[in-house]
Parts: structure tokens; sequence; C-alpha cells
């Protein structure tokens, strides 16, 4: 019997430099959720905004996944000042992931935004985020202590209220779920058009939806994928992009 072909997922790269070259790059963590929870082929989309065929390459990928990584969504997409000094920046990213999330929305693609991906989202659609979380005073610490291990690091650490009525809560069949933190920058101003899904105990945004979209856009600001096969919450959240993506590719598929 011919096996299913199975879905490709597009995962955004960060742009690095590594010794004198630069690279395109993700986590594995991040490849192997889309694989095993998602039930997707993954492929690599490379941060160059410039060169990206956006509307060729939705026609041929079902599902797009921003993912988390260390640099921050440059300020001057959403404020006239620049980052503070020294601030990690990824222009390049930036770039491309708004470019991304643009065509998705207007191709109908499911899209999923984790961590740096939930706040690219925001600042695409429009929203602001807070640059030092900690620094806000009204805000519990939301950044990872990068002196313990990753076990450590990645272990859930706070609670978040799913909305009662929203997407995520009726995914994840729970309206409180305990969730990692590991990110300096936040939501300030959500984008007119995204719908909040979840809240930490402090008031911070922690995932939203995008308001009236007829697939899977979703992002939340923890980290999902993180030993996603032993977390039953996250793994149901994968799993409802895998199954979106499915929906994508046979719509494809039929339209031929
Ligand atoms: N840089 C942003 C987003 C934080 C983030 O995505 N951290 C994860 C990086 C490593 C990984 O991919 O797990 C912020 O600090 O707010």
């Amino acid at each position: 019997m011919e096996k299913d072909n199975l879905p490709v997922v597009g995962i955004l790269c960060d742009l690095e430099q590594v010794g004198p070259h630069p690279f395109h790059m993700t986590g594995n963590k991040y490849i192997q959720a889309i694989i095993d929870a998602a039930g997707c082929i993954p492929i690599l989309i490379p941060a160059m905004a410039e060169q990206t065929r956006f509307e060729d390459l939705l026609t041929s990928i079902d599902g797009i996944l921003l993912p988390g990584g260390y640099s921050m969504v440059d300020p001057l997409n959403y404020q006239e000042t620049e980052a503070i000094e020294g601030t990690k920046l990824d222009i390049a990213r930036d770039k491309t992931s708004f470019g991304l999330i643009k065509q998705a929305i207007t191709n109908g693609v499911p899209i999923f935004g984790i961590c740096r991906g939930f706040q690219e989202m925001n600042v695409a659609f429009g929203g602001t985020l807070h640059q030092q979380l900690h620094e806000q005073k009204i805000f519990q610490e939301h950044r990872e202590n990068k002196s313990l291990s990753l076990d450590e690091q990645y272990a859930d650490c706070h609670q978040v209220k799913l909305m009662p009525d929203g997407q995520l809560s009726k995914i994840m069949e729970t309206e409180t779920v305990k969730v990692n933190s590991l990110h300096t920058q936040g939501v300030d101003k959500l984008a007119d058009n995204l719908t909040i899904e979840a809240m930490s105990e402090d008031g911070l945004c922690e995932a939203f939806s995008v308001t009236n979209a007829k697939v899977f856009s979703m992002a939340v600001q923890w980290h999902p994928e993180w030993k996603v096969a032993k977390n039953n919450k996250n793994r149901k959240l994968f799993a409802a992009f895998g199954t979106a993506c499915k929906a994508r590719q046979t719509a494809r598929n039929n339209n031929g």
C-alpha cells in the first residue's frame, strides 16, 4: 500500500556567523518536533528575504514554523529608537519572517510561532514589544537562568491561563497549563487583529491567534518543542498544527 505522503513544513532559519562564514540555521529540537509531533517533513527556509519568492515558496509548502532564537526583533520595526547597544539582532530573519507571515495569511497557509516567532508575528501585525521585561517591575522573571542545565532552563516554571472559549484551550483541552519561560522580551501592545489565547499570572500575553484566520495561525511565547514527546499538552499543539498542514496539503493536491 502506498505510504501517505507527508505535509511539508518550512522552518525559518536564523542568520548566524560561524567562524568566518554566515550560516542559515535552526535548533534541532524544532526539526524533531515537526517530524515527531506534527507528523510533517521539515525543510529549512534561509533568512534571505530579498532573494525569496514568497508567493512561489508558499504555494509549494503546507505550513510555516517560526522558531525561537536568541536574537531580538529589531525595535526599529515598531518604534523610532534603536535597540540598546550590544543587543543581538538578526535583521535578515526579521525581514524574511515578515514576508512569510504576510504571504502565509494571504494564502491561508498554517503558521505556528514559538517565542521569537511569537514576537515576530505580533510585530508583523503592528504590535509592539517590551524590550526588557525584567525592567518593567510589573512582570515576574521570564528569562532563563543560563547557569543552570538545559533541562532546568527549559523546565515548566509558571502557569498560564488559557482563554476559556479560545482555540488554544480547545486544542490543549485545558484552561491552565504550566509552561517554560526563556525570553527577555514580551508583548507590550498586542496587534489589533490578534486574539489573546493565554496570559501568565502577571498579565503578560503568552499566546495569541490571528483573528478570523481560516487555518491554524497561532503563536506561543513558551517552548512547546522542548521534549514534546513527553508533554501531552504541547504534543496536542503540534498535532493540531500538523493536522492543519495535512488539510492544506490535501487542498493543494486536489487543486493540482
Ligand atoms: N530573543 C527573544 C526570544 C527568546 C527565544 O526565542 N529564546 C530561545 C532561544 C533558544 C531556543 O531556540 O530554544 C527574547 O529573548 O525575548
